[in-house]
């Protein structure tokens, strides 16, 4: 097998007293779409800034291309980093931003291309202190655009994207992967990443809450069917609660069953469901059920 394109081994992060990342162990293969996911404050962004080669590592050992991130010659050109702030000089034009990408990653690329594929085109020539918000997180993403790179990090890539711009940019992203790129996501939207990560780590309080492909996480918990009910109805066929908005909810391991049981119940019943909603559990419901153990 190939060396993974990451591994993080016993990772341990302290800043002075407060241990932030604790034995932290995972691996990033090849061509892999990786959403490290978490709580606030669980740790993502200390983990990645150590991947990164940003913040060395209080104990433990992580490899980039198996090589040490901090080998920035080494390693630094095979990377795109696309960070929540990129910091391009608000003086430079958006054309003179991403030819400076260039130069400091050593990749080669052309400029109209990448400005092409961020859809910028058209702002060449505009101070990026003249861009409004969506648009200079499209000039963030031309880094890791710029070049092709065999490793990208996209952190919160979509935030501040209105739909047109963020569906362009996961078409990009999908170009990027089909070039063999591998993906490093991390964002609070979780539906991006339940719709496009081969795995998630899912991070809370410095360590692995859980890990694995979407399915393996959400299989744990059930799924629900949720409707209203006219007040004449009979009683249900299934074991239901009710929410505090009067809607009823069941839920279930046997989705696919316990929905026919309940469509079968309506029919012959002739009882209209209302705001019928049944599926698997979401993400979401996974990010909730970390906060109940909490309790
Ligand atoms: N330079 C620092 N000095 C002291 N504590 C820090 C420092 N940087 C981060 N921390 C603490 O370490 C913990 C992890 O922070 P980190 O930014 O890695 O979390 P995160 O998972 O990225 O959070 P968020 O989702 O809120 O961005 C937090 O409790 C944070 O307050």
């Amino acid at each position: 097998m190939s060396t993974p394109v990451i591994e993080v081994e016993g990772l341990n992060l302290k800043y002075g007293e407060f241990h932030a990342v604790k034995d932290l162990s995972f691996q990033v293969r090849r061509g892999e779409f990786y959403a490290l996911l978490g709580t606030n404050g669980a740790g993502k962004t200390s983990t990645l800034e150590t991947i990164e080669g940003h913040r060395s590592a209080t104990s433990g050992t992580v490899r980039v291309f198996g090589q040490s991130p901090r080998d920035r010659r080494a390693v630094r050109p095979r990377m795109g980093i696309m960070l929540q702030e990129s910091g391009f000089s608000p003086d430079l034009t958006v054309r003179e931003s991403v030819s400076l990408i260039g130069k400091l990653t050593e990749r080669t690329d052309t400029v109209d291309r990448v400005l092409g594929v961020v859809d910028l085109g058209h702002k060449g020539r505009t101070k990026v202190s003249q861009l409004s918000g969506g648009e200079k997180r499209r000039l963030d993403f031309a880094t890791a655009v710029y070049g092709t790179p065999e490793l990208i990090f996209l952190d919160e890539p979509t935030t501040g994207l209105d739909i047109q711009s963020r569906d362009d940019l996961w078409d990009a992203v999908d170009r990027l992967r089909d070039e063999g790129s591998t993906i490093v996501l991390t964002t609070h939207y979780l539906e991006e990443a339940q719709q496009r990560a081969d795995r998630i780590g899912l991070m809370h309080r410095g360590t692995f809450h859980r890990e694995g492909t979407v399915s393996e996480l959400t299989r744990t918990l059930p799924g629900a069917i949720r409707f209203t009910l006219p007040a004449t109805a009979p009683a249900l066929p299934l074991r239901a609660t009710r929410d505090a908005d009067g809607k009823f909810a069941i839920e279930t391991f046997g989705l696919q069953k316990d929905l026919h049981t309940l469509l079968g119940w309506a029919q012959d019943h002739a009882v209209e469901l209302g705001d019928l909603e049944a599926g698997p559990t979401r993400l979401d419901d996974v990010f909730r059920a970390i906060g109940a153990n909490d309790q």
